[in-house]
């Protein structure tokens, strides 16, 4: 597994290791284990989730949930590749408004850790791409929210992406009251 440090400290990409062969390979996604041992302890997870979008350009994002349901989310692509975005959303953190961007594929096998606190979406670079993700809390729909994608800097290398109606619509970042306190979580 190789861990690799942003220019967000609490924001992590994790490459695991693939044991190729004439078949192709084989690699274990996830291993608490493994990263326990080289010093990264990451929350419980209790929820996976597996997204299809079949046109390249989609973006979904930037979103969160609310304390007391806020997620932390560890991040892959099980099919094509994408651009994934990370805003640190804690009030009076340092780096706070700042972003994180990575291209996670199927070719990489790159992993993000999105800590809770943090704005999370992607925009996909090719048709059929698949992310699969682990999340540290359940879903909860009263507690979800978004901020537009367009409002915070994020250079997502696409000018008119394929949006949600609920981020079509979403809050700009000035104006939005982040639930997040630096040092929270
Ligand atoms: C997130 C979620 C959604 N849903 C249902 C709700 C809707 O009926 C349908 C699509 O939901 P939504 O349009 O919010 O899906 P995305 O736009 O992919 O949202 C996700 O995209 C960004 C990138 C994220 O990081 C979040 O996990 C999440 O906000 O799935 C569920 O049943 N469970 C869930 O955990």
């Amino acid at each position: 597994m190789q861990i690799e440090r942003t220019a967000i400290s609490e924001v992590l990409i994790l490459t695991p290791a693939r044991r190729g062969d004439e078949r192709g390979f084989f690699a274990e996604s996830w291993n608490r284990k493994t990263l326990r041992e080289a010093g990264v302890d990451l929350p419980e997870f209790v929820q996976d989730n597996h997204s299809l979008s079949r046109q390249a350009g989609t973006l979904r994002g930037l979103h969160y949930q609310a304390p007391p349901h806020a997620q932390g989310k560890l991040v892959r692509c099980g099919r094509g590749s994408l651009f994934d975005v990370v805003v640190d959303a804690r009030r009076s953190s340092p780096t706070y408004g700042q972003w994180i961007g990575v291209e996670l594929s199927f070719e990489n096998g790159r992993q993000i850790w999105v800590p809770a606190g943090f704005l999370h979406g992607f925009v996909t670079r090719e048709p059929d791409t698949e992310v699969i993700y682990k999340c540290t809390d359940y879903y909860d729909r009263a507690s979800e929210g978004a901020v537009r994608w367009n409002s915070t800097g994020i250079d997502w290398g696409v000018s008119d992406p394929l949006l949600s109606d609920k981020d079509r619509v979403a809050t700009s970042f000035a104006d939005w009251q982040s639930p997040f306190a630096y040092g929270e979580f």
